[in-house]
């Protein structure tokens, strides 16, 4: 033998540590010449950390404003925070790749999804069955079923919430914005709503099941290495399906059901979302994942949208006034019926200010969203080698000074009042960023989102009035992609107002 044990063993050692160390350099190297935190260059912890937070957008805002436009966050990772730059990386036609990020949204392990797909050419042909559906076109009736879900909302609040000056009942509207978007996703995707707003609780444990998992995803998918072991269909013994979770799987389950029917001999034929989607050739398989994407892409995202946008209503007081002012005399003026139907909606500016200007202020969608290209690529005059992970910042997006002015920081729907139209148009392509717009990613429900909104400030102050219990702490939010947030809790009165028609 050339040598002993222990000297082998600590030679190994020695070249272990070395190779390690050499591969270290080496990636540092890559990125060395884009700005960023000491540590992002050697390790991915800090993004990981950053992850686990619950403060992700922001501290990716802070990064941008310290260090640039394009800066450094982990070892094979960039954040761009300039919306000009973003667009062109997003752009349907360009270099650009959805990065393994996404494998870590996957609730099928061994199946993708739109939302989950790499490649173009699978996530395309999966979009194509889709957009027919998720447009509204084949679908009969997807403006009542939201209709019935306003009112539903609507009731709850005026049959167990309402506060008198003799009685206080404080709600955590939070959560019932959730169960609100809950029940509309369901009506469309199932067609069956889970009953969230009736039961006024979380019935079905989704809400916390998700609150407990998402965050765990999210850190997952920062970690390719360790996505290739739990979704390797050789581990599948060691691996929990997500079928047999509380929460998740009961809502996949009732995926399952909402299908089956569809399929096989004698399929049941609607004019609804899962019909159009059949009707475009979606396999059975396909449909119960995509239902399922429904109801998790759809229901947070929107419920984080009403929610904190109902949060800056409430605490700007000349906004507040103006919007009610300004229903009240559309309601008056027989401009507006109950629920405010879309195109009544469209012809409101004061509303799509509020809508565009809540969303700018809070994305409600925040994961990563990392793009990647195959070649070296330029982005703000830096260069970017092939198989870099490009994540945008939406907080440094969202509050861009060039497209939004000095007051980019604040609350401020006139910002969208009284201006050109190439100003609104700018304003507004930079806005829908919040839905992957204009990429060949965009979200698909992006029209179901925007008519939900259209429709959920206009009907809650007609009828309520709302007080922040507690301005000094006004929620509890936290960010990991998607938000979890909860005790936005309100004090809401009646409206002294003839013109609204009774539920029921
Ligand atoms: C305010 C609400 C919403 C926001 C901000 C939002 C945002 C987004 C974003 C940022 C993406 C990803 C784009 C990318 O991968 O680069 C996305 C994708 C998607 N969203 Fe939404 N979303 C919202 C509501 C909804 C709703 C209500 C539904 C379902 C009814 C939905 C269904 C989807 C689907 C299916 C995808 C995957 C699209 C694809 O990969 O082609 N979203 N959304």
């Amino acid at each position: 033998m050339l040598y002993s044990y222990p000297t082998a063993i600590l030679l190994g050692l020695a070249g272990l540590v070395t190779w390690v160390l050499v591969a270290r350099v080496k990636a540092y190297a890559r990125l060395s010449h884009i700005p960023g935190p000491f540590w992002t260059g050697w390790t991915d912890l800090w993004l990981i950390r950053a992850q686990l937070s619950g403060r992700i957008s922001f501290i990716l805002g802070d990064t941008n404003t310290k260090y640039g436009p394009i800066a450094r966050i982990a070892p094979n990772w960039v954040v761009l925070g300039d919306p000009f730059e973003l667009r062109k990386v997003w752009g349907v036609r360009g270099p650009w790749h959805r990065g393994d990020w996404y494998r870590g949204l996957r609730l099928d392990p061994y199946r993708d999804s739109t939302f989950t797909a790499l490649d173009d050419k699978v996530h395309d042909s999966l979009r194509a069955k889709l957009v027919p559906g998720y447009g509204g076109k084949d679908v009969d009736n997807l403006h009542e079923l939201i209709d019935e879900q306003v009112l539903r909302f609507v009731h709850l609040l005026e049959s167990k919430y309402l506060s008198t000056d003799t009685s206080y009942k404080p709600v955590d509207l939070a959560r019932k914005v959730q169960y609100f978007t809950l029940d509309v996703i369901s009506a469309l995707a199932f067609g069956k709503k889970l009953g969230y707003l009736e039961a006024d609780r979380d019935a079905f444990h989704y809400i916390e099941t998700t609150e407990k998992t998402i965050p765990f995803l999210m850190v997952t998918a920062l970690m390719p290495w360790f996505l290739d072991i739990i979704q390797s269909p050789k581990l599948k013994w060691l691996i929990p399906d997500a079928r047999n979770m509380v929460g998740i799987g009961t809502v996949m389950q009732l995926a399952q059901q909402a299908v089956q029917s569809r399929y096989g001999a004698k399929p049941e034929v609607k004019r609804d979302m899962l019909g159009s989607f059949v009707a475009h050739g979606l396999s059975k398989q396909d449909a119960e994942g995509e239902s399922v994407v429904q109801i998790i892409a759809g229901s947070d995202t929107s419920a984080t949208a009403i929610r904190s946008t109902m949060l800056f209503i409430m605490t700007n007081p000349q906004v507040y006034a103006r919007f009610q002012s300004e229903i009240d005399e559309r309601v008056r003026d027989g401009l507006i019926s109950s629920p405010i139907t879309d195109a009544e909606a469209k012809q409101f500016p004061y509303l799509q200010a509020i809508i565009r200007e809540g969303l700018r202020m809070w994305p409600p969608a925040t994961g990563l969203l990392p793009k990647v290209s195959k070649s070296d690529e330029i982005i703000c005059g830096v260069r970017i080698p092939a198989g870099t992970n490009v994540a945008w910042a939406p907080w440094s997006v969202m509050r861009n000074k060039t497209v939004f002015g000095d007051d980019a920081g604040i609350f401020r729907p006139e910002r969208w009042m009284d201006i050109s139209q190439d100003r609104w148009r700018l304003m507004d392509q930079t806005v829908m960023l919040d839905f992957g717009s204009p990429s060949r990613w965009e979200c698909l429900g992006k029209n179901i989102a925007m008519i939900e909104l259209n429709k959920t400030y206009v009907e809650l102050l007609r009828r309520f009035d709302f007080t922040l219990v507690d301005p000094s702490h006004p929620w509890n939010s936290f960010n990991a992609a998607f938000f979890i947030q909860k005790d936005l809790n309100v004090r809401v009165t009646a409206r002294e107002n003839p013109y609204i028609p009774c539920f029921g």
